[in-house]
């Protein structure tokens, strides 16, 4: 608890796209914040990994001893925003072995080591709060930890990954190439630090493995996820989407599965233009939950940026700030539950298959029996032809079937003379 009027002495670490909003906020706000927090939130220190002025940074608050910054006896909440597994964890371990609140948005540090940050923070009765850890600015942590721990989630959809969102609407609506879009959403300040991240989805996957432990009181880590990337989307794949009345976005999904156990995946995903993901833009993010009592939810907004991303560690300092006023900490995670993870490939969805074929008599009817043979439904196929070389490609949507199915139909399909080249496999979300 603090003592008396004292303030609440907050240390920053990092000062980069969003480390440097908080700074800012902290000082624009102080007196609001101080009104909300009852107390003065100061900021008495900066971790940075390089010195030197930065704009409208008190350059006298930066140090580069980022640990003695973190284990100073004076200081109440530690605010991470360097990113990355290390040196982040070791700080916010001397953090909260320190007794200090923390307030992060490392979500990859969370995926993989979230069992021994909350951990750490239960023995040593300190909050850890990642608001923004998952996209960014929307509430979607604090109403799934409170609002609905009473419910019973049954599964959460959305796009989560504001980057990749931002790459694809630029491929569909501007016809961008995807590294043009991809330096975009960099200088924006959208991307990770390395943006592999992002492109191969390990950053959506990190994001959905926080949500599928919070939404089913189990401990899900980045490794459970099936995860798929955008990097091999294709103007060609975009393009057969928009035939098809759909746009491509890169979903998360966490779902119970019927024997009980939770599937968690990302990928990218045909969305119809008609479904409200659809119309998701730029890097919005979008979240949909599904509860047994509430019904549907959606939560919308910002899923990247300086600015939206540092109003969410606010409201988390803001909260820590007043729990140290009142010497309580606030509630910790429930991961009681330990229901296992569904193999991939019996986690069901409709599928999109392109296939580049030779134009030839019976071809049509092979690749339908190579379905058939492994139980895949079709529920729509169109053709077209290719110039003059002979070839078609023939587009199927299917009905609900195994990933493990329709694999097995593409190595089936693969390996014939009927079929040219790879064939392409998405997924489709109904309308
Ligand atoms: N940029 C965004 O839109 C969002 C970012 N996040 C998360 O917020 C965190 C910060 O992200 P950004 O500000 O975008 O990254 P950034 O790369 O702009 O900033 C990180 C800063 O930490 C500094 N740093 C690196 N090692 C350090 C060390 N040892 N000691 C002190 N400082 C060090 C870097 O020099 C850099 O200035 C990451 O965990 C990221 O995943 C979460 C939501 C949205
Ligand atoms: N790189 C991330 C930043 C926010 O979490 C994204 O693009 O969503
Ligand atoms: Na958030």
């Amino acid at each position: 608890m603090t003592i008396g009027d004292a303030p609440v002495r907050v240390a920053l670490l990092g000062c980069g796209v969003v480390g440097s909003q908080v700074a800012r906020i902290l000082v624009e706000q102080a007196d609001d914040l101080k009104a909300r927090v009852g107390r003065p939130l100061e900021l008495v220190g900066i971790g940075v990994r390089t010195p030197g002025p930065r704009p409208g940074i008190d350059e006298a608050l930066l140090t580069t001893d980022v640990e003695a910054l973190v284990r100073r006896e004076d200081v109440d909440v530690v605010i991470e925003l360097i990113g990355g597994i290390e040196p982040a964890l070791t700080l916010i371990l001397a953090a909260i072995e320190t007794g200090k609140s923390v307030v992060t948005a490392n979500k990859a540090l969370l995926a993989q080591h979230g069992a021994e940050v909350f951990g750490a923070a239960r023995a040593s009765d300190v909050d850890v709060y990642y608001e923004a850890s998952v996209a960014g600015a929307i509430p979607i942590i604090r109403p799934l930890r409170e609002s609905l721990v009473g419910d019973a989630i049954t599964s959460v959809l959305g796009i989560v990954n504001g980057t990749t969102n931002y790459i694809l609407d630029q491929m569909h609506t501007h016809g961008s190439s995807f590294a043009d879009a991809l330096a975009e959403a960099q200088s924006l300040g959208y991307a990770e630090a390395d943006p592999t991240a992002d492109v191969e989805g390990h950053d959506a996957a990190a994001k959905a493995a926080i949500l599928a432990s919070l939404a089913f009181h189990t401990r899900v880590n980045l490794t459970d996820v099936d995860c798929e990337g955008i990097t091999g989307i294709s103007t060609g794949d975009i393009a057969a989407a928009e035939r098809l009345g759909c746009v491509v976005k890169l979903l998360a999904r966490c779902s119970v599965s019927a024997d009980g156990t939770v599937a968690v995946g990302v990928h990218p995903t045909m969305v119809p233009v008609e479904h409200p993901l659809a119309g998701i833009r730029g890097a919005y993010n979008a979240v949909f939950v599904e509860s047994v009592n509430a019904g549907r939810l959606m939560f919308m907004g910002p899923g990247a940026g300086g600015s939206p991303t540092a109003s969410a560690v606010l409201g988390d300092v803001v909260t820590a700030a007043r729990n140290r006023v009142r010497g309580v900490s606030g509630p910790g995670e429930s991961a009681y539950s330990t229901p296992g993870i569904t193999d991939p490939g019996r986690v069901e969805s409709r599928f999109y298959l392109s296939i580049t074929v030779r134009d030839e008599p019976g071809v049509l009817a092979r690749v339908a029996e190579a379905m058939a043979r492994h139980d895949v439904s079709i529920a729509a196929v169109r053709q077209e032809q290719l110039g003059d070389g002979g070839y078609a490609r023939i587009g199927v949507t299917t009905h609900e079937a195994p990933y493990a199915s329709v694999r097995d139909v593409v190595s089936l399909l693969t390996a014939t003379n009927d079929v040219h080249g790879d064939v392409r496999l998405l997924r489709v979300e109904g309308a």
